[in-house]
């Protein structure tokens, strides 16, 4: 796939393992970035798992489609451009089932189709594991860099190490890991809670010599703004401190 002159830099946010994060790290970071003042969007590379618009609570609005291309949607507070084929199909319950190059052509499609504009980033929420789509968008896509998501279970650590290999192996730069869903804070007394053992991202970061870009809560808030397609209102220092420490790489 070609440069795209409206796309400054485009990252991929993946890990090998289902359900650590992924799509709300990468709606957390375009909208740290839209704070920021930066022109972001996010392409939904979960094709057969979508649940980016859901975050944002983009319901029953279509992308527009003409002869030019198709138009991504915009969120509504931060003008976030977003594409995904949920906005695409009839009803968002309705399944994908398509075979491996379909999935990849879809990608190929949101890539090449997709009126993006004048986006300093475009971050793609990439489906769990090392199958077509993440073999297509680090083999083709003129890609910045991975930023790997991951919780802190070994099981899980074991599966998202494939995934920074993966990347490495193709030669694409690992941008950093986020630890997420590292601690609870009781909110009664405050007391910080380690549901899945002592953190680890920092020292497998470390191990793996990759940048750490820092940790997340479990926070039944963002579950909450995720389901309640509230994503934009949701505040976190942690956040800020992530795409501080990722836009170290790009200064
Ligand atoms: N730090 C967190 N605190 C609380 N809930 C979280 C946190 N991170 C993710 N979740 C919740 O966990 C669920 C799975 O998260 P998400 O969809 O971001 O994972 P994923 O890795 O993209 O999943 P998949 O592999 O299916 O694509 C969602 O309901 C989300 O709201």
């Amino acid at each position: 796939m070609e440069l795209n002159p409206n796309i400054n830099r485009t990252i991929a946010v993946m890990s090998g393992k289902g359900g650590v994060g992924k799509s709300s790290v990468s709606a957390l970071l375009t909208v740290e970035m839209a704070r920021r003042g930066l022109k972001v969007g996010i392409m939904d590379a979960d094709i057969t798992g979508p649940s980016v618009p859901t975050m944002f609570g983009i319901v029953n609005i279509r992308p527009t489609i003409n002869e030019a291309g198709i138009f991504p949607v915009e969120t509504e507070k931060y003008k976030i451009q977003v594409i995904s084929i949920n906005l695409l199909l009839e009803r968002p319950d309705q399944p994908v089932i398509w075979r491996g190059p379909l999935l990849s052509k879809a990608i190929q499609d949101f890539w090449n189709e997709v009126l993006w504009s004048d986006l300093d980033f475009l971050i793609l929420d990439m489906p769990p594991g090392t199958g077509d789509v993440p073999l297509t968008v680090l083999q083709s896509m003129p890609l910045d860099g991975a930023v790997i998501v991951s919780s802190p279970q070994d099981l899980a650590f074991m599966i998202v190490k494939k995934a920074i290999h993966m990347v490495q192996q193709l030669q694409k730069p690992v941008l950093g890991l986020v630890e997420n869903m590292s601690f609870i804070q009781c909110p009664k007394c405050q007391e910080i809670i380690y549901p899945f053992g002592q953190p680890k991202g920092k020292d497998i970061s470390t191990q793996l010599q990759i940048p750490f870009l820092g940790e997340l809560p479990i926070d039944p808030v963002l579950s909450e703004y995720c389901d309640a397609g509230k994503i934009e209102e949701y505040e976190n220092p942690k956040i800020k401190n992530i795409v501080d420490m990722l836009m170290v790489g790009f200064s």
